[in-house]
């Protein structure tokens, strides 16, 4: 059920969560907090967090030192089989493309984009549809957890304003990025009349997110420049300066398909880019969109040099491994540039090229694709995610990349309470988590517990076989905005 309307209608309250917190306290370690409460108050700051702590405890010392009368509290208990995690940053989807998940054939980057991808985001310009595309992928990644999400929409204008406002009245936190293409090797039906029109159409977006948004507390515009190959030089460039100008973020994509390197090498030499040398890296770098505020979804092959450069920037990753196995792009060797360069990385469902709009699905296949570069030429020990390290990415890596490091990801005092209820038992006919009683516990979606797994153990049952059925509520900036029912 999709609950952010009706909440609107009733009364903020302050809010106490009790139970089990699972979350990241460094890439390679989950902290596990039992019997630990959480004071969320009526702004959705977390205030308080109590440790060795139980409903008595909560009622008779914490309240009355927070200041908060019991009658205005709410206060949401996990059950056993049941855990509080930070909510999933996506990193990276596209929204109008989600009616085409799981439709991509055979084909790669380049014939799929004029194949599948182009000719859907045209149709956005009728408002009805980008009305019901939209407002289905936001209750979907609601329900599969992700509390915020890094949107390219279209270059229609007003659908994309629509966009900002369906996660605004849904609840979910969003950079929403107006689609920047102007080149003629865009068709001509989808791309923008010169760079002029396509950064005044920027700057229209830009405004009407502050105008439903002033303090940009949920939503926040991102310039989005869909690709190299799809700008010209001088649309980049003052992409670049606006960026500057405003001191926004910024996404794009980088190094996805050796085909799109090779196609970047021929269209921005650096006689005519004035580049340091002939790397797509370099191209944005000399335009001004390789920034600490840039998210660059895929990087799988950027060279050593071109992954100093990135990190030099202090430039983030989005990491898709859904999409680059879908779309036959290659594999990220993610670890190394998190380890030995130091690069933020996050993960990003990549809907259409990614087959799925839940970030634990993107999660699982992290671990899968890293496992791929180990064993893959030049590969690794060392380059295997663990469960663990998939879940930072899913969460406090994601929330650096997209800017919101110090606000969500993780549960300590001044964070905002973006989070999941995690549900591995079964739900009764009373709604409430069972219990795993008898042999087999009862069927908590896909995952079966059998009650003796360690709570490290349960967490990677739940990476491997868990889905949107073990997503039991769901919370930004402390409302409730998804609840299975
Ligand atoms: N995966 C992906 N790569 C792109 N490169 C340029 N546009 C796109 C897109 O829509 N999806
Ligand atoms: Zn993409």
């Amino acid at each position: 059920m999709h609950v952010g309307s009706q909440q609107n209608r009733t009364a903020v309250r302050n809010k106490v969560f009790l139970g089990l917190f699972v979350h990241s306290t460094a890439l390679d370690e989950l902290e596990y907090l039992h019997e630990t409460a959480v004071f969320v108050d009526k702004s959705g700051t977390i205030v308080a967090v109590e440790k060795n702590c139980n409903e008595e405890k909560v009622r008779e010392t914490v309240l009355a030192r927070l200041g908060w009368e019991a009658a205005d509290v709410e206060v949401v208990k996990a059950r056993g089989g049941q855990f509080f995690f930070p909510g999933f940053i996506d990193t990276h989807i596209h929204a109008p493309q989600y009616p085409n998940v799981g439709i991509f054939g055979s084909s790669t980057l380049l014939d799929w984009l004029n194949t599948y991808t182009f000719p859907l985001e045209a149709s956005f310009s009728d408002k009805a549809k980008a009305r019901q595309v939209y407002t289905r992928v936001i209750r979907k990644t609601l329900s599969h957890g992700t509390t915020c999400a890094a949107y390219y929409a279209t270059i229609d204008v007003p659908s994309t304003n629509l966009l900002a406002d369906l996660c605004l009245v849904s609840g979910q936190r969003a950079l929403i990025g107006r689609v920047c293409m102007d080149s003629d090797l865009s068709p001509d039906y989808y791309r923008d009349a010169s760079p002029e029109a396509s950064i005044a159409a920027t700057k229209a977006t830009i405004e009407h997110i502050r105008t439903i948004d002033p303090a940009l507390s949920l939503i926040r515009p991102v310039i989005t420049p869909r690709f190299a190959p799809s700008c010209t030089l001088p649309l980049l460039r003052q992409l670049g300066d606006l960026a500057k100008e405003t001191a926004l973020p910024i996404q794009t994509h980088i190094s996805e398909n050796k085909s799109e390197v090779a196609l970047v090498r021929e269209l921005f030499p650096p006689s005519l880019t004035g580049a340091a040398d002939d790397s797509y890296a370099a191209v944005y770098d000399a335009v001004g969109l390789l920034t600490e505020r840039t998210v660059l979804a895929h990087a799988v092959h950027l060279t050593e040099h071109e992954a100093d450069l990135v990190a030099a920037r202090k430039a983030k990753i989005s990491h898709c491994p859904c999409s680059n196995s879908a779309l036959t792009s290659g594999a990220a060797p993610v670890r190394r540039l998190l380890l030995d360069r130091g690069i933020a990385c996050g993960l990003g469902t990549d809907v259409s090229g990614g087959y799925s709009a839940s970030v634990l699905e993107a999660a699982r296949q992290a671990a899968l694709v890293s496992r791929h570069v180990a064993f893959g030429p030049g590969g690794e020990e060392r380059d295997r995610l663990s469960v663990d390290e998939v879940l930072f990415l899913a969460t406090r890596g994601g929330a650096e990349v997209v800017g919101l490091g110090d606000k969500v990801g993780g549960f300590e005092v001044g964070m905002e309470w973006d989070a999941q209820l995690v549900g591995l038992g079964a739900i009764g006919e009373d709604g409430e988590e069972q219990e795993w009683e008898g042999e087999d516990g009862g069927p908590g979606g896909n995952v079966d517990v059998f009650g003796w797994e360690s709570w490290p153990e349960r967490v990677a049952k739940w990476v491997y076989n868990g889905d949107d059925r073990n997503t039991v509520k769901v919370w930004v900036k402390g409302r409730l905005v998804h609840e299975r029912k």
